[in-house]
């Protein structure tokens, strides 16, 4: 199975007032710790971001938003479009301590869904999943009629939501899902 790595970047910030990819976390860019995890799954890993030139440090392929200032849901389009692969894993650029395995896990819950969709502590999280080529077109409908909500895309697509994660500590599940974004959960990512 083709698996592909991306990295969402293309967001404002305005909680954090900082770009969030860069916040240093143990003395390295956040992105930079997301990266090296992915790249436990892949030896293909993109970042979608709109400033190409601050992230050349990486060495990954990097990619602007092919529909612009509509979120998210474009940045995964983006993602799929330039990137030929049977599965993308998605992450945040604000999720600085995601665990490969637990992605390893979603792709074997694939079971020819479209999508595996991770939950924890009751809240979805449909920018750290696993996607297909098929939701492409899909996307692309939405985009076109300027709807940018991914839970409207789980209407057209089939997805596979994972409650459980047999095996995997409490301790890495509760770090993989922590999501920084605004300089109070920055100084609580420091801690962790
Ligand atoms: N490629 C791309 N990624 C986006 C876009 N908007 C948000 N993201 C990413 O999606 C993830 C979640 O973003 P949010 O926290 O909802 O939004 P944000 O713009 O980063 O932050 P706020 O301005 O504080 O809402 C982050 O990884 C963002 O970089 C976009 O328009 N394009």
């Amino acid at each position: 199975m083709r698996i592909c790595g991306v990295i969402l970047s293309g967001g404002q910030s305005s909680r954090m007032g900082a770009t969030k990819s860069f916040l240093e976390i143990d003395g390295r860019p956040a992105i930079a710790h997301i990266a090296d995890e992915l790249k436990r799954l892949s030896d293909r890993v993109a970042v979608i971001t709109n400033e190409p030139a601050d992230y050349q440090f990486l060495e990954l392929d990097l990619y602007p938003d092919r529909y612009r200032n509509k979120g998210p849901l474009a940045g995964i389009e983006t993602a799929i479009y330039h990137m030929d692969a049977d599965v993308y894993a998605f992450a945040a650029c604000d999720m600085p301590f995601i665990h490969y395995g637990i992605y390893e896990h979603l792709i074997q819950s694939l079971n020819h869904h479209d999508a595996v969709i991770p939950m924890y502590d009751e809240r979805v999280h449909p920018l750290s999943g696993i996607y297909t080529k098929n939701v492409l077109p899909y996307i692309q409908m939405l985009l076109d009629s300027d709807q940018r909500k991914i839970r409207t895309l789980f209407d057209h697509i089939t997805v596979n939501y994972v409650t459980s994660y047999n095996g995997i500590s409490k301790h890495t599940l509760d770090k993989h899902f922590f999501n920084m974004n605004d300089p109070e959960q920055y100084e609580m990512a420091k801690r962790l």
